[in-house]
């Protein structure tokens, strides 16, 4: 018997997880073995993950973000990530941002560090409440994105209607940014999933549409790998911002401006990219067992 689990739902403008801590025992944690031999989650597979991100009858999030005990000693906790489709991803900029304010809750400090599959993310708080996060270095090189074959990330060439020719980036994920006149008019969710699952993207890829409205901002939608359309994207704003500064329509900082609301990226000159934007909780429950079964 597994014990019931507490989750947290959390969001990072709109783009919104169920936070599982399986640390066991620990303040925001499951609840540690009780003595009828129920023992505490200590992983989910990719049903389970599936029918708690379920909409209509589970908790329904985009992301599932396990908290799991660092595996190295400078860092504060380990992050993994499922997808609402049960696929398990290497990085989630908005997750990162919620996991940090909870351990910034836990333990009373400004600073903290995530572990994850892609290495330590450096967290901050900001005067104003916000979280910055040091999501490391963009990934440029066509094997790095990965692509299917050997190419310019610059100019991936690929077209679908009114996309074409997007610009590769890996941070941590996949992502392929479309530069367009008007990101609204684009059908996100007719092209998204067709562009996902483009030949080119042996590992598929996220999917921005972005629209350069000045060399310091840019709005931007996304379809996600694995989820669909969501109303943010940390590791999508900070893919975009890059993508732009290489085609040269911005500078190295600007305001990505998502369906949930803003984030601010800025590229650093040693190539890692910054992301700073609100994480928030809205509340916290225990899983159903019907969802874990
Ligand atoms: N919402 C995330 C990205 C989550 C993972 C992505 N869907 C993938 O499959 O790579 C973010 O805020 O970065």
């Amino acid at each position: 018997m597994t014990l019931a689990t507490a989750f947290t739902k959390m969001h990072g403008l709109g783009n919104d997880f169920a936070v599982i801590d399986l640390r066991g025992g620990s303040a925001n944690g499951t609840a540690s073995a009780g003595a009828n031999g129920a023992t505490p989650l200590t992983d989910i597979s990719d049903t389970q993950a599936r029918a708690i991100a379920d909409r209509r009858t589970g908790v329904g999030c985009d992301q599932i973000i396990l908290i799991e005990k660092p595996r190295q000693k400078l860092a504060d906790v380990y992050m993994r990530i499922r997808n609402a489709d049960g696929s398990e991803v290497e990085a989630c900029g908005n997750g990162a941002r919620c996991v940090a304010a909870l351990v910034m809750a836990e333990t009373g400090r400004r600073h903290v560090i995530i572990e994850s599959v892609v290495g330590l993310l450096d967290a901050e708080a900001a005067p104003d409440g916000r979280i910055s996060v040091d999501m490391g270095e963009a990934q440029l090189d066509w094997r790095e994105i990965p692509l299917a074959k050997p190419l310019d990330t610059l100019h991936l060439g690929i077209e679908l209607g009114p996309l074409s020719d997007p610009v590769g980036v890996n941070i941590g994920n996949p992502h392929a940014v479309f530069f367009v006149p008007d990101a609204g008019a684009i059908d996100v969710a007719a092209l998204g999933p067709v562009l996902e699952r483009h030949p080119l993207f042996p590992e598929k890829a996220n999917i921005e549409v972005a629209q350069v409205l000045s060399p310091t901002r840019i709005r931007m939608r996304v379809w996600e790998r694995g989820v669909g359309i969501t109303r943010a994207c940390g590791t999508g704003a900070c893919a975009t911002l890059v993508a732009a500064h290489r085609r040269k329509l911005t500078g190295r900082k600007a305001t990505i401006q998502l369906d949930g609301g803003d984030l601010e990226i800025e590229w650093l000159a040693d190539g890692h990219v910054r992301m700073t934007g609100p994480a928030e909780t809205s509340f916290t429950g225990r899983l159903d067992a019907s969802l874990l079964g």
